[in-house]
């Protein structure tokens, strides 16, 4: 069977994490969730504000271990949930936008894909990270309904929110990510969009699921 590897981008709470685990669980293949690794420098730099970020990302251990989903190490510690607190989620655009970070984290992505089999979702994954991906996915949904969902998920979560305060963060990020110097968030010219706004989750999976079967089959 031909190996390939799946980026999915899109913005904020559009279901990239979600659907890219269903859809690697399914294939067979490795799941990366790259934004949980800026979420974890930015935990670092929460930790030690005044450290340059080249230094940062120097001394930084990150560990990535693929155990049913994704969990995240930072020196040693287990971060995968702490990293979802509103700290981070404040100031994790701020982070993504530097330099240092960016080249650090990209050339490790680099490596976790260059064998193939991997579904990595982010930001940049189609533009930089594996422009050669076989397959391509921007994902997008209204930005109430991510609202929307980010609120269901923060609850389950024990995280404290409320809808307009979600409906902001999510604009504020997607502009920041969107219009940022290095590795803007857009849609890569090869990618597939698919918008997810009143689909299910199973219905998305699928799409996804029959687009990659016709170009591992063929
Ligand atoms: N098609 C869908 N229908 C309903 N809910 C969905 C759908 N896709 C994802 N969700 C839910 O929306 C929430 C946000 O999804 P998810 O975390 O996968 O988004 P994301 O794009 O990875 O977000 P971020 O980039 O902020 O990490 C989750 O609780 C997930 O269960
Ligand atoms: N490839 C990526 C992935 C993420 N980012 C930045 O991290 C933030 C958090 O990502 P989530 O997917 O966990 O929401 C995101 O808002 C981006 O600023 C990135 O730059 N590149």
């Amino acid at each position: 069977m031909k190996k390939i590897n799946i980026a999915v981008d899109g913005p904020a709470a559009a279901g990239k994490s979600t659907i890219a685990k269903l859809v690697a669980s399914e294939l067979g293949m490795v799941y990366v969730d790259t934004g949980a690794m800026y979420r974890a420098i930015t935990l670092a730099h929460l930790a030690q504000p005044e450290v340059d970020f080249e230094t940062l990302v120097q001394n930084i251990n990150l560990k990535i271990v693929n155990d049913n989903g994704q969990k995240i190490y930072l020196n040693g510690e287990d971060v995968s949930e702490r990293i979802r607190e509103n700290d981070v989620t404040l100031n994790v655009s701020h982070v993504a936008s530097q330099k240092a970070v960016r080249e650090k984290l990209v050339g490790i992505q680099q490596e976790m894909t260059a064998a193939k089999g991997v579904v990595m979702d982010g930001r940049d994954i189609g533009t930089h990270v594996i422009p050669d991906a076989e397959l391509k996915v921007y994902m997008i949904a209204s930005v109430t309904e991510r609202a929307e969902r980010r609120l269901i998920d923060n609850q389950q979560r024990g995280i404290e929110a409320n809808f307009e305060d979600l409906v902001k963060d999510i604009e504020r990020r997607d502009h920041l990510d969107m219009t940022r110097e290095i590795s803007p968030l857009v849609k890569a010219n090869d990618a597939i969009e698919i918008d997810t706004t009143g689909m299910t989750i199973e219905t998305v999976k699928d799409n996804i699921i029959t687009l990659a079967r016709e170009i591992i089959e063929n």
